[in-house]
């Protein structure tokens, strides 16, 4: 696994600047083409870091639409989601966290945009290896029935594999957007 995570973060950190722009681009029209957004939803994404897709348009879309948008803190092995402002700080894997800013918890957002490492075409997840996402969305569990928040994660083509062995803990997502393919079975 720790194999996999690394090859398929080379290849993600691989892809050229202005394909990078172009395929973060198709992502957002992907991401319209799926997702119903509501007036009013806070919405989380994630800054991009180690080669991740970049959710620039994906926000600047969000921002323009009046949504409150939210992006993850690391707040004890889990996470929390802090609104957007002008201040951050960097976690300890230097990602910008918003400060002096509103904080919620997962079950108070509507929609979450996840990075991912890895996934597969049954919706299987991986990450970079820290179980925060996880973590933080136990309360999600199948039989549980919680319809917020959505999840969906985000990624490049190239980081589909044939196939993931689930963990007990992984949270399904309603669906993997990737720049040219939309998985939800
Ligand atoms: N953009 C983004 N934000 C995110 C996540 C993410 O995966 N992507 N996370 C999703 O959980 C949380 C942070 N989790 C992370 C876990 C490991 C590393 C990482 O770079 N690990 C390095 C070691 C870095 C170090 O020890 O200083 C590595 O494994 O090489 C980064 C973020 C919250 N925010
Ligand atoms: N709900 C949970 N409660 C306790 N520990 C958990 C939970 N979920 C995951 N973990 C732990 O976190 C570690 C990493 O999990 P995993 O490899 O699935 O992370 P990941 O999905 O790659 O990371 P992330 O969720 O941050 O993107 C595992 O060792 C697992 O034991």
């Amino acid at each position: 696994m720790q194999a996999l995570r690394l090859t398929l973060r080379q290849k993600r950190r691989a892809i050229n600047h202005s394909n990078r722009e172009k395929l973060a681009k198709r992502l957002l029209s992907q991401t319209q083409r799926l997702v119903t957004f509501k007036h009013g939803q806070k919405i989380a994404i994630y800054l991009p870091n180690d080669g991740e897709i970049d959710t620039k348009y994906i926000y600047n879309f969000l921002k323009r639409q009046g949504f409150s948008i939210y992006l993850p803190i690391l707040v004890n092995k889990s996470l929390k989601f802090s609104k957007i402002n002008k201040h951050f700080k960097k976690n300890i894997f230097s990602i910008k966290e918003p400060v002096f800013t509103q904080i919620l918890s997962a079950k108070q957002i509507n929609i979450i945009f996840m990075p991912l490492v890895g996934f597969d075409k049954n919706k299987n997840r991986i990450g970079m290896g820290g179980g925060f996402y996880d973590r933080t969305l136990t309360f999600k569990k199948p039989q549980q029935n919680y319809k917020n928040p959505k999840l969906y994660g985000l990624a490049f083509d190239c980081q589909k594999v044939y196939r993931l062995n689930a963990n007990p803990w992984d949270v399904p997502l309603n669906a993997i957007i990737t720049p040219t393919a939309i998985y939800t079975k």
